[in-house]
């Protein structure tokens, strides 16, 4: 059996990406080829991975972009369709989850089983128990929020707890407490660089979720400067709307893969590459 992590490090290696497409759907942003189509959202999203999938190291699809449009079923066959067509690339479900115990079990099935999931986003503020269904498997990702990209992220992260702004703690706790199967990662955004290399400081190489990249204005080199692990990897900087909607029109795949390739590159240009 493959872990998240592992085919995470694979993709990395493979495709020297540490790029992740988010896969957002807004009906309204839809290149209009697809005016009319039932299927318009899977088969944006399928188009889009199919023309990126070997320039990342992984797809985040966002469900309230399909839940919202009661679009579950498109969201359950996109992540078939990546395990199926793109086999090594893993899927982050993006859902924020976390809740008393005997829900938080439902939210992994629902995760992993209903979804197909590699890794699933995680809401820390219920505590540990409310976590513990996704920290048990091994062989998925814990995509936990720490320090978020959004402009309120300071209201509650940054309150002092002890000597220390709380998002700190989190990190600490996550690193040294929650991550005995090695399974962790952390929500941290690319708008906050400074407090990017804190989290960085404290986990250690533990791999970063960085969105905020592309339409919310992170600076590619500071999340490079200030979050890269001591391999030069250890993030997953997450674009979706910059990616997605570059064209309205019928070359949108086309631009979408050049969105990316140069995302990759910019990227590849500030970290230290490994040698193959
Ligand atoms: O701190 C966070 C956590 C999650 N997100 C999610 O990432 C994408 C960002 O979309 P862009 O179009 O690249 O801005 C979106 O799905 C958010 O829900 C985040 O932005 N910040």
């Amino acid at each position: 059996m493959t872990t998240f992590i592992e085919s995470l490090q694979a993709a990395w290696q493979r495709n020297r990406s540490l790029v992740c497409v988010g896969l957002d759907p807004e009906p309204a942003r839809l290149p209009t080829r697809f005016a009319g189509d039932d299927d318009a959202v899977f088969a944006f999203c399928r188009d889009i991975v199919d023309a990126t999938a070997d320039l990342v190291c992984c797809f985040k699809p966002q469900i309230a972009h399909f839940a919202a449009l009661g679009a579950e079923g498109a969201l359950q066959r996109l992540i078939a369709h990546i395990h199926a067509r793109q086999p090594g690339v893993p899927v982050i479900l993006d859902a924020k989850r976390g809740d008393i115990g005997s829900t938080a079990e439902h939210y992994a099935r629902e995760a992993f089983e209903r979804y197909g999931a590699d890794a699933v986003t995680l809401n820390p503020y219920l505590g540990r128990d409310s976590l513990q269904p996704f920290l048990d498997r091994a062989d998925k990702g814990a995509v936990i929020l720490c320090r978020t990209s959004n402009p309120g992220a300071g209201d509650l992260q940054d309150l002092d707890v002890g000597g220390m702004p709380l998002y700190q703690r989190v990190a600490e706790r996550v690193a040294h407490e929650w991550n005995g199967n090695g399974n962790c990662l952390l929500v941290t955004g690319a708008t906050y660089p400074s407090q990017l290399a804190e989290v960085r400081r404290i986990v250690g190489d533990m791999p970063l979720l960085v969105p905020g990249i592309g339409a919310q204005g992170g600076d590619v080199e500071a999340v490079l400067g200030h979050g890269q692990a001591s391999d030069g990897a250890g993030l997953l900087i997450s674009s979706s709307r910059a990616i997605l909607y570059a064209s309205a029109a019928d070359d949108f795949a086309a631009a979408a893969r050049q969105a990316t390739l140069a995302l990759r590159d910019e990227i590849n240009r500030h970290r230290r590459m490994p040698t193959d």
